[in-house]
């Protein structure tokens, strides 16, 4: 590197030499005209690049728009329809849908037209649809020529996707440009399971730039709305699928969940969702970023309007299909004995974490679960998981942003930036020591946020210290289950995130409440949302009140005077239980939603 350098300096030296022979000051010009012309041609092509980013990303939101104007132009020509029986489609649970189209009494494509329609006008009012899956018609009309002792499980069912799965011969790109007008060969296998079980894929929907912050939003296709509030958004990363289920465009759907991202829109939009244990469902032909960490992984989950559709949707994909396209799946499929089990169960509860105090609707519904199992013969005792805001910043805030976000930088250079990632973003960019230095003054305003980005700003450098990062999350792993194991736990209940949806666009300023959600995904503790209650005034003067929740950090006030108006939002409840009992996780919901559903105001 030495030699070469003092190759290229004694080369320059002899240039400038022998231009200074020929005419004294000619040299300045030469190397002035030179590194002109560099800074020029650098600021050229990076301009360059931008310029065609922001053209991908313009014809990227635009044909999306023209496909679902297409879709609507197909669905009007298709002669009159029938808007009451319509409704009573699109308003059927999911497993009454499924026994309809089980006996022949509705057929795939009136309930694939039902929910197109219904899908394109959430869409609207919501932005939370990317684009049509125009094979879905010919799915539907193969299904209906099958004999009745031919249908699937699933027969005729229509699924929405999260955009960032994979669908045969559409762009999977995360809100990149770079990945943009690339349609990929082949479904991920969830979207093939749901298809080999005679789902429907129909629709796929929005998500953040770079599915890593609970915002939803990018430049491509814009900011998605909370179907409760339209200035509030819907919750992220699966953020158009929170909001076209809780707008009643879709009766299922798929999501993905790294830190929440199931659970927090299923929150905010008052709808049901399932992390699974990773692995438990194949996450093959999900767009893989963050790929290479393998710390903390990913997981495909279901998304559902009703308790009993996601059961229903849940039991179906455990099926030995998952294992055949996966074999890292393991062979365990739907656990009845687990589910149907009548024996009571000891389910542990919270109602905050320490350092992130909890809105009075989130306690509350903990609370109304914690009554509604202990009617139903459970019992609930306390529980609170140990150090729960430390391991998430130095465990999983290290694993997850190890990189210095990186990835995400190299696939954003020269790319549009979503407003929803600029605070990661350029925290990433900054220098070391300057990012460290940040995140403690974030640290006094913010305590557990200072906390969770100075884990993020001090990652392991060397591998040797990757090595002890992995040690520390599997010490922690064990320490948690001790303390389970201590309350002799099946399950747990708590609050999924500690406040309702907040203003779109305005996410950052409640970060820390991913501790909620995190917290089991370090673990790798299958984890479900389900909504329970609403924001009812009686809770907004509670929250005014310190002695109940006390404005100790900016997230309190924060949330304190963003929850004006924030009456009838639904707040719901976190249950958990052990890796790959995710049959016990939806006994506990089945319980409490059993209860709740009827008094659910
Ligand atoms: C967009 C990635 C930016 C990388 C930033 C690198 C390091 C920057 C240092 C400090 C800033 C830390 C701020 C990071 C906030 C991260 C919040 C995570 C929220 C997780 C939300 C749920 C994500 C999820 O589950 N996605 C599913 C993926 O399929």
């Amino acid at each position: 590197m030495w030699v070469g350098h003092s190759h290229a300096h004694q080369a320059v030296v002899k240039i400038h030499d022998y231009l200074e022979d020929i005419n004294p000051g000619l040299s300045r010009k030469v190397f002035g005209g030179v590194i002109t012309s560099a800074a020029v041609s650098y600021v050229a092509v990076r301009g360059y690049r931008y310029y065609r980013a922001r053209r991908t990303v313009k014809e990227r939101g635009e044909a999306a728009k023209l496909a679902c104007h297409v879709l609507r132009e197909h669905l009007e020509q298709e002669g009159p329809v029938d808007p009451q029986k319509e409704a009573m489609i699109t308003d059927l649970e999911l497993s009454e849908l499924k026994q309809k189209l089980w006996k022949g009494e509705l057929k795939a494509l009136e309930v694939l037209r039902a929910y197109q329609r219904k899908a394109l006008q959430v869409d609207e009012k919501l932005n939370c649809v990317t684009e049509p899956i125009f094979e879905a018609e010919a799915l539907a009309v193969e299904l209906d020529l099958l004999s009745p002792n031919q249908r699937k499980p699933l027969h005729g069912i229509p699924v929405s996707v999260k955009d960032s799965f994979n669908v045969e011969g559409y762009d999977c790109h995360a809100g990149f440009s770079c990945f943009a007008d690339k349609p990929v060969e082949r479904d991920g296998d969830i979207v093939q399971i749901f298809k080999s079980l005679g789902a429907v894929p129909f629709v796929r929907t929005n998500f953040p730039q770079g599915l890593m912050t609970f915002a939803c939003s990018n430049p491509m296709y814009g900011a998605t709305k909370n179907p409760h509030s339209l200035t509030r958004g819907p919750g992220g990363s699966s953020g158009g699928e929170g909001s076209l289920i809780g707008g009643g465009g879709s009766v299922v759907g798929i999501g993905s969940d790294i830190g929440g991202s199931i659970r927090i829109p299923c929150q905010m939009c008052g709808v049901y969702g399932l992390k699974p244990t990773v692995d438990r469902i194949s996450n093959q032909g999900h767009i893989p970023l963050m790929s290479g960490q393998n710390l903390v992984r990913m997981t495909a989950g279901p998304m559902a309007r009703d308790m009993d559709g996601l059961i229903l949707v849940t039991e179906a994909l455990l099926t030995p299909r998952m294992h055949q396209l996966d074999p890292y799946v393991p062979p365990l499929f739907f656990q009845d004995t687990l589910y149907e089990k009548k024996s009571p169960l000891v389910v542990g509860f919270y109602t905050a974490i320490d350092g992130v105090h909890s809105h009075p609707t989130c306690v509350r519904a903990v609370m109304e679960a914690k009554t509604a199992l202990t009617q139903q013969g459970h019992k609930v005792i306390e529980f609170q998981p140990p150090r729960a805001v430390e391991a998430v910043s130095n465990l999983f805030m290290k694993a997850c942003f190890g990189d210095d976000g990186e990835e995400t930088a190299l696939y954003l250079k020269d790319d549009v930036l979503d407003r929803s990632v600029t605070f990661s973003y350029y925290m990433g960019k900054l220098p070391k020591r300057l990012r460290y230095m940040v995140s403690r003054l974030i640290g006094f305003m913010d305590p557990p946020l200072g906390q969770l980005v100075v884990g993020a700003s001090t990652p392991p450098r060397k591998i040797l210290e990757w090595w002890y990062l992995q040690d520390k999350i599997q010490a922690y792993k064990r320490e948690f289950f001790a303390a389970w194991q201590s309350r002799k736990l099946d399950a747990l209940i708590c609050p999924g995130m500690p406040f309702p949806a907040v203003t779109a666009g305005t996410e950052d300023n409640v970060l820390a409440g991913i501790v909620y959600t995190t917290l089991y995904n370090l673990l790798n503790y299958p984890a479900g949302m389900m909504p329970v209650t609403t924001v009812t005034q009686d809770d907004l003067k509670r929250l005014k009140d310190p002695s109940v929740y006390p404005p100790s950090g900016a997230l309190e006030k924060f949330v304190i005077q963003d929850c004006e108006g924030t009456v009838g939002l639904p707040i719901g409840v976190q249950c958990v239980s052990l890796p790959y009992h995710e049959e016990t996780v939806l006994r506990v919901m089945k319980d409490i939603d059993t209860v709740t559903k009827t008094t659910r105001n």
